[in-house]
């Protein structure tokens, strides 16, 4: 096993537990989106990953043995409280950073050279932090994080209040270090982003991980679906294909005009049976295979992937499919 793994960790505050038995897995070079409402407990298992909280029970390991002081210094961590100095330059800060990561102060200065440049801050490494955009901040918090050359990031929402520019750009960075073989954990209320930059999604609801693995694993439920759109309404078509066995329909709240079809298989094509009732009701405008979303998934609903006037914008959070309060 290589990587993090936390298996069976809980945690009380006084008498009230906010992690019940987590599991959780970062593998060397993965990148998992770690999700879940306000207070679900993602800051709380990152920090019993940082060691910064000791565990009631369970167990993190590093490469498949007990976590020691030595792995936890190959951590960078982003946390969701910025621990940045606002008064005090970019590049003498990500300097007293690598100072405090145990650099001499010529490797101090090489390190905050190099992640400039890969940070793309060189325009700005004399400005004060307090006068640098927020996604110029959060960049510099990333610095921060890389200064120790990490094996593993541990991000605490390190996308929240960036423009979307920005959002891209870090995306890129988180990427780009995965790419180096570093696993990268992020909590993020961004579920579309989650589900463009992950390779694996924990979800906590309320201190219990109830679901985990690939976007494609989550999305996949063993049913096969696409939306089809008619220029009248489509009644008369749902009603008859809604007969056949396996075969499920549903209406968009708001218009009667498009209905989502699923039968049950993975991976199918559209059934003949499916196409011929369409034909025969006629006026068939559209037909786009449809896929779960995450924000969906969550809420129990699905998308169109061929249909972004369905999709839930970039910033639909948790809070606002009502998961996980
Ligand atoms: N030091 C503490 N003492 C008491 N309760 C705490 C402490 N730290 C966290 N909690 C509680 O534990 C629960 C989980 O909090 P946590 O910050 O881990 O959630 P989160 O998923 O990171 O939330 P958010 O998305 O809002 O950042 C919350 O109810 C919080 O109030």
């Amino acid at each position: 096993m290589n990587g993090l793994q936390l298996t069976g960790i809980s945690r009380s505050f006084g008498d009230r537990r906010v992690l019940h038995d987590v599991d959780l897995t970062v593998h060397r070079g993965e990148i998992v989106g770690f999700i879940g409402g306000n207070g679900a407990g993602k800051t709380t298992t990152m920090r019993v990953i940082l060691g910064l909280l000791t565990p009631d029970r369970g167990e993190v390991t590093w490469e498949g043995l007990p976590i020691r002081a030595q792995d936890r210094r190959r951590i960078g961590y982003m946390p969701e409280e910025r621990g940045l100095y606002p008064q005090m330059p970019v590049r003498d800060q990500i300097i007293h950073f690598a100072l405090l990561e145990g650099h001499h102060t010529e490797a101090a200065r090489e390190v905050a050279d190099k992640l400039i440049v890969s940070l793309g801050l060189q325009a700005r490494e004399q400005a004060l932090v307090q006068d640098l955009s927020l996604g110029n901040q959060q960049r510099v918090q990333l610095a921060v994080a890389l200064v120790g050359n990490p094996a593993l990031l541990v991000l605490d929402e390190p996308f929240s209040g960036l423009d979307p520019i920005a959002v891209e750009t870090m995306s890129r960075l988180i990427r780009e270090q995965a790419d180096r073989g570093v696993g990268v954990l992020f909590s993020s209320h961004q579920l579309e982003l989650v589900e463009r930059l992950c390779d694996k999604v924990c979800v906590l609801d309320r201190g219990r991980v109830t679901a985990s693995g690939s976007v494609v694993e989550l999305q996949d439920d063993g049913k096969s679906r696409w939306r089809l759109g008619f220029s009248r309404t489509a009644d008369s078509f749902a009603a008859e294909v809604s007969m056949a066995r396996g075969v499920n329909v549903e209406f968009s709240a708001s218009d009667r005009t498009t209905v989502l079809v699923s039968v049950d298989g993975s991976g199918r094509d559209v059934p003949g049976e499916i196409l011929a009732a369409a034909q025969r009701h006629g006026g068939l405008k559209s037909i786009a295979s449809a896929q779960r979303s995450l924000a969906d998934l969550l809420a129990g609903k699905f998308i169109s992937s061929s249909d972004p006037g369905t999709s839930p914008g970039a910033e639909r959070s948790l809070d606002k499919v009502g998961v996980s309060q």
